[in-house]
């Protein structure tokens, strides 16, 4: 595939959401290596804004002052980057980001609770996850899994399947015409 790839040139390629762990960051990056397109992640983008990383932001001003900058990020990411865009997996919460999702090919990568947890080990770097990790990831699990579904044009299931593969599923499935509309 080539940059051209995706539902049209003046907005991303595709954008992966989905709970902590599904593998947005990782197989986003493998994605944006084969379109050749370049790779974002809001997540990045609010750390480089906010100067800190994530687990500082959500200690020093709180959850609430992260998805403000969350929402202001990927508004910027959806309205300039051109090429793989991958959300933090509380992005949907939003519903102003679930409607400007509406426009563009969203691509939702699912993980159950099993695979969610070996992967993100439950550890500190999901500030959200520090307390009583194994509960909280299923609460949020089921919680989401309907905006998760509310914003997107393809599903693509992740437990045990490794990040080349999905990506392959995703590659494949954007190169559908009928899901690039
Ligand atoms: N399909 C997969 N199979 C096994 N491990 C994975 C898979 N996708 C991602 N990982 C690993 O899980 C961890 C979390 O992945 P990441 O891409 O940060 O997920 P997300 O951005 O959705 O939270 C990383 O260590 C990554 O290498
Ligand atoms: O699920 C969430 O609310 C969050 C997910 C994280 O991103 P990943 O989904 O990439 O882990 C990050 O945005 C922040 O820790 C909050
Ligand atoms: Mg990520």
């Amino acid at each position: 595939m080539t940059a051209e790839a995706g539902p049209g040139v003046d907005r991303p390629a595709c954008v992966l959401v989905g709970p902590p762990g599904a593998g947005k960051t990782t197989v986003g990056g493998l994605i944006a290596d084969a379109l050749r397109v370049p790779f974002l992640d809001t997540d990045a983008l609010i750390e480089r804004s906010a100067g800190k990383p994530i687990p500082e932001i959500f200690f020093d001003e709180g959850e609430d002052h992260f998805r403000v900058l969350e929402r202001a990020a990927v508004a910027e990411a959806l309205a300039g980057h051109r090429g793989v865009l991958a959300l933090g997996g509380g992005a949907v919460l939003a519903d102003d980001t679930r409607e400007l999702l509406m426009e563009h090919l969203v691509v939702y990568l699912s993980v159950e609770l099993a695979d969610a947890a070996k992967r993100v080990g439950l550890g500190a770097s999901r500030p959200l996850l520090a307390v009583n990790p194994r509960a909280t990831m299923r609460h949020l699990l089921d919680a989401r899994r309907p905006l998760y579904e509310e914003v997107a044009d393809v599903v693509v299931p992740t437990d045990g399947i490794d990040p080349e593969q999905v990506a392959e599923t995703v590659l494949l499935a954007l190169s559908d015409p009928e899901v690039r509309g």
